[in-house]
């Protein structure tokens, strides 16, 4: 656990694995914090080293007052991947984290090797559609939207009380600040990524889960699909966060395309 003030805000963040291996870093997704990450992270740790982050206003970072821009979020994790002295990595995004890596690879591309994105696109949700979720958490709170947020985390099966792990991952979601989440479903809104994202050239891999109730599978390969020569796939048995959900599958999908592009 380490903290870090770049770009004008505190980050928490935490560098493991090989030392000299190469460098995986982990976006994650709103309302989480960079424990979602943690088996795919253990997986990776014997041979990579592995970068993760609460980005702001998440998880154990400073929650720096709305509004926030996706800008702004990209310059945190290029000045935090400065700051650990990473010259080149490969981003893991999850939906936000997924439009992170995006930018990332945009404005700093000798910085980025590749792009896995899981359970992202080049533009998520509309403009009225986010106003009204920012609207209801700024005058109620986040626990007010959190059942029908986790229909779209979980597949319902997983979503049962009886589980431990749907009830602590609630709780992440209900805990985290309300400038984070508004801020950042903000950023969401105002994002339209489609032009550099066209204009990216390196390998990507985007992954979805079947029962993804954010961003459906169509969406994902809507996006797979601007991007010259992206693979494409599906995860069975999932919602928006395979990682959690599926972490086997996520894991093997992550590997596979780590050795395939030389990654090791
Ligand atoms: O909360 C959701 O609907 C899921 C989501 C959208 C963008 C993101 O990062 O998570």
């Amino acid at each position: 656990m380490a903290f870090a003030r770049v770009n004008g805000v505190v980050l928490h963040h935490e560098v493991r694995g090989k030392a000299d291996g190469p460098t995986v870093v982990f976006s994650n997704s709103l309302g989480t914090d960079f424990r979602i990450w943690n088996e795919v992270s253990a997986a990776l740790e014997p041979t990579h080293r592995v970068v993760l982050y609460d980005k702001r206003g998440h998880g154990l970072s400073e929650a720096t007052p709305q509004p926030y821009r996706m800008d702004d979020h990209v310059n945190d994790l290029a000045a935090l991947l400065d700051h650990l002295g990473v010259t080149k990595t490969v981003v893991v995004g999850l939906s936000v984290g997924g439009l992170i890596a995006q930018g990332i690879a945009a404005a700093r591309p000798e910085l980025v090797e590749a792009l896995i994105l899981c359970d992202t696109a080049h533009k998520i949700g509309t403009a009225d559609a986010w106003n009204t979720r920012i609207n209801a958490v700024n005058a109620n709170g986040i626990a007010s939207i959190g059942d029908a947020i986790m229909e779209r985390w979980f597949t319902e099966s997983y979503r049962s009380p009886q589980n431990p792990d749907f009830v602590g991952y609630t709780a992440m979601l209900t805990r985290t600040t309300v400038d984070g989440y508004s801020g950042t479903c903000a950023a969401l809104r105002d994002a339209d990524l489609t032009a550099s994202t066209s204009a990216l050239k390196l390998p990507v891999l985007c992954v979805v889960g079947d029962q993804d109730g954010s961003t459906p599978p169509d969406l994902v390969r809507s996006t797979a699909d601007l991007i010259e020569g992206a693979r494409f796939e599906i995860i069975e048995g999932s919602g928006h966060i395979p990682c959690v959900e599926q972490p086997k599958q996520t894991i093997a999908l992550i590997t596979g395309f780590l050795k395939e592009i030389g990654w090791q």
